[in-house]
């Protein structure tokens, strides 16, 4: 029920999850998408790949382009060290009002701060607005045809730092081919593909984690 394929993933959260209990959101929402109806999280195959390059990078400050439900956002501020932040940022309001209950639910929202609108408008305000110097890890996850632009555009703001990490979910499928061409083709990137499957399906998809060399 719900009008929403969101609403139904927040039903069902409220449903089956344990309140407070992040990993139970996590598998619940996992066990919905992969066995009533498919939905764009970065599902549990690639989630394991994000959740290690998390724990290696232990992230004082992340962003997070694309929450949709919130079901990364999640994932990833059950893994952050205590005072540190995770900033997902949400183009849809309908989206980012599911994911707020779906990250209240799961108990990590004194560590995410989402933001509403489109990633153009609000990179070149991140410094000024949250007192930011850089991020030290950036999930790309959101319009697969924005991730060259905002990534140039995060360079051009001074948001990246030498040994900042951007990793991009969807490389193959959808794809993201002139971010991939970027980041492979730049010497200014260190760049290594994860490969894995679409989210609850057999189709090839992969991870690419490009540390930013200055
Ligand atoms: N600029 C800006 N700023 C801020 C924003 N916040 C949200 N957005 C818009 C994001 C809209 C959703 C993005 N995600 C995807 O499109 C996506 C798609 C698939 C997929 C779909 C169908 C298939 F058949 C196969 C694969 C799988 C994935 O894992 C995906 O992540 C923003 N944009
Ligand atoms: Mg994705």
């Amino acid at each position: 029920y719900g009008s929403t394929r969101p609403e139904r993933i927040l039903a069902e959260v409220k449903r089956k999850a344990t309140r407070g209990d992040a990993r139970s959101v996590v598998d619940t929402i996992d066990q919905y998408c992969r066995h009533q109806e498919w939905a764009m999280n970065v599902g549990d195959e690639k989630g394991t790949i994000l959740d290690s390059i998390v724990c290696e990078v232990k992230p004082r400050a992340m962003l997070e382009l694309g929450t949709y439900c919130g079901y990364s956002a999640v994932r990833i501020a059950s893994l952050l060290p205590p005072n540190s932040r995770l900033i997902t940022m949400e183009f849809n309001p309908v989206f980012a009002a599911i994911a707020r209950q779906v990250i209240a639910w799961a108990g990590v929202e004194d560590k995410v701060v989402l933001i509403e609108g489109p990633s153009g408008d609000w990179i070149p305000k991140m410094k000024k607005e949250f007192g930011l110097t850089s991020f030290d890890l950036v999930f790309l996850d959101h319009w697969k045809d924005c991730y060259l632009p905002d990534t140039k555009l995060m360079e051009e703001c001074g948001l990246l730092r030498t040994g900042s990490i951007l990793v991009a979910d969807n490389v193959i499928c959808p794809g993201a081919p002139d971010y991939l061409e970027y980041v492979r083709g730049s010497p200014r990137y260190e760049s290594k593909y994860f490969r894995s499957h679409l989210e609850y399906t057999t189709v090839e998809d992969g991870i690419e984690k490009s540390v930013f060399l200055g």
